[in-house]
């Protein structure tokens, strides 16, 4: 009788991994000491589960395509990882254009993701610069926030074919020193009119370049993106269930309703 209440050794290990997976925190991610106390002056603790999976595979310069429902997280997924490979670029090299880019679909989102950029700098104290550009900036204005150059641009993809027509971002330097390139709510930016805006810069994105894409929902046009600018990315999908909060803070919610699946493509 004993042997048969026994669970199988392969699915106790298994269980006991995907436990001690929903333990992870963001130390054990591989995360540098100084997000890890930024994130908590901002009270947050616990990585949520795309950031648990998201996180380390960023480290790790893999290109992703992560799909979870608004609230989940995704902001800091790519976000906190993007920070800890620019410290350790940070006076490596001289650059010509920044290192990051994070494209967005609206300027509100460009000014909240500016806005944690610039807190978590500071909670850091590390010495990386970031902008937020916008196509309605005189080119006066772009040429001053490019110069430098900051290490990380924020903006909607029109931007860029607009700073590299009037000549304050050279498509070589580009080339030359873009390391990470993230599409965040991909799924909006094609709806949004920015496809031939994105088309005209996936030339000049180096073949080393690291590319993310951040979606809420899949759909063609983030379909369509993924094969326009990613190389085998690795697909993290996280099933929408329950509340949009439920992700976030009580633990033991998370415990029963996600299991992130990680697809190699
Ligand atoms: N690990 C965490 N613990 C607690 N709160 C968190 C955590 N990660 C992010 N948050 C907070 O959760 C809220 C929603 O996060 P975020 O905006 O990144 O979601 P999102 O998935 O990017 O949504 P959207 O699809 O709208 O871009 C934010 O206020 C953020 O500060």
């Amino acid at each position: 009788m004993a042997e048969t209440m026994e669970k199988p050794e392969k699915v106790t290990e298994r269980e006991e991994a995907e436990e001690e997976e929903e333990e992870l925190s963001f130390e054990e991610l591989g995360l540098d000491p100084r997000l890890t106390r930024a994130l908590l002056k901002k009270g947050i603790q616990k990585p949520t589960p795309i950031q648990r999976v998201a996180i380390p595979l960023v480290l790790e310069g893999k290109d992703v395509v992560a799909r979870a429902k608004t609230g989940s997280g995704k902001t800091f997924a790519y976000l906190v990882p993007l920070l800890q490979k620019l410290f350790a670029d940070s006076g490596a090299r001289t650059k010509l254009a920044p290192s990051a880019f994070v494209l967005v679909p609206t300027r509100e989102l460009c000014q909240q993701v500016y806005a944690e950029v610039l807190s978590l700098i500071e909670l850091c104290r590390v010495q990386l610069k970031a902008v937020q550009l916008t196509s309605k900036m005189p080119d006066s204005e772009l040429r001053n926030a490019l110069a430098g150059p900051p290490d990380i641009l924020i903006s909607t993809p029109a931007c860029i074919p607009k700073c590299m027509s009037v000549g304050v971002l050279q498509s070589t330097s580009i080339s030359g020193s873009l390391e990470i390139l993230v599409l965040d709510e991909a799924d909006l930016l094609l709806s949004y009119g920015y496809e031939e805006d994105i088309k005209a810069l996936t030339p000049h994105i180096p073949k080393h370049c690291q590319c993310l894409l951040m979606s809420a929902t899949s759909s063609d046009d983030v379909e369509k993106l993924k094969k326009l600018i990613l190389h085998n990315p690795f697909i993290l999908t996280l099933p929408e269930v329950g509340d949009v909060k439920d992700d976030i803070i009580p633990k033991n919610v998370q415990q029963f309703w996600v299991r992130i699946m990680v697809l190699l493509f």
